[in-house]
């Protein structure tokens, strides 16, 4: 059996502390190797953000994957042959910092995304990587556009906990804080619909964005630890675009049965 080779620690946020190769813990050699990156762990990363990219290394880990984690802030070079892209959310004035980066970086990530990539992004990376958020302050700040969706920040904020059901991937629990309305083109579908909570709008009962293999949600929360469904679908399109196969092993996942309950239990 294999372990957790040159990474240490697993609190805090940004993304970089925490780079390396976590390897497969299951018996025998490793089922495949996947390269997950992080998003601008250094400004996009609030509400437990970082907490999903841990579920995606840990169940990659437990499924027989090795897997290597690489984070990307404004200035650094971007690595190739990636399988899984997360994109965490962040403060107004985080995204206007990571602005001008990601519009650099956008035919890349475009492309990523049109050929399959799987990403998951949040909140802040979410509104991003649609059209433009247009801030409470006036400030418009353009996004990427590979999601059919726009988004303009509201008089208030809409916080709380947050339930949806999905077409796919069934019930899906998180707790949402923003500020930004989002309206989705038809070139987008709905992650997915609001059953408590508010999501993209508060007013179409719509929450979150998919296109490709990509998925942008308002949920924090953690997503992921709260939702492995949503983990493992992530990760098998990962293995399946690393030219692998996806072959899971089982999780004992009481314990996110039990977080589910809890947080669905929870008033708004
Ligand atoms: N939680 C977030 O990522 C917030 C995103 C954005 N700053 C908003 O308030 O809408």
């Amino acid at each position: 059996m294999s372990g957790m080779s040159s990474v240490s620690g697993v609190s805090g946020a940004g993304g970089s502390a925490h780079e390396g190769l976590w390897e497969h813990r299951t018996e025998g050699p490793a089922r495949g190797r996947l390269r997950v990156l992080q998003l601008y762990p250094r400004d996009m990363n609030i509400y437990g953000d970082w907490g999903n990219t841990l579920v995606l290394v840990r169940r990659a880990q437990w499924h027989g994957y090795d897997v290597e984690l690489v984070s990307y802030d404004p200035g650094d070079e971007l690595p190739g042959d990636v399988h899984l892209v997360v994109g965490g959310g962040g403060q107004d004035s985080g995204q206007s910092r990571i602005k001008d980066d990601l519009l650099a970086r956008a035919a890349e990530l475009s492309a990523w995304a049109s050929d399959g990539v799987p990403m998951l992004v949040i909140c802040g990376l979410y509104q991003l990587f649609g059209h433009r958020f247009a801030t409470g302050t006036g400030t418009v700040i353009p996004g990427i556009g590979v999601i059919d969706a726009e988004t303009v920040a509201g008089p208030g904020r809409l916080i709380g906990n947050i339930t949806l059901d999905t077409d796919d991937l069934g019930r899906v629990v998180g707790y949402e804080n923003h500020s930004g309305l989002t309206t989705l083109g038809p070139g987008a579908r709905p992650f997915g619909r609001v059953l408590s909570g508010d999501g993209n709008n508060g007013t179409d009962s719509t929450e979150g964005g998919r296109v490709h293999h990509l998925i942008g949600t308002y949920l924090h929360g953690s997503l992921l630890p709260k939702n492995p469904v949503v983990a493992d679908w992530l990760l098998a399109r990962a293995v399946e675009h690393s030219g692998g196969r996806w072959d899971p092993a089982p999780i004992d996942d009481t314990w996110a049965d039990r977080a589910r309950a809890v947080a669905m239990s929870r008033p708004r």
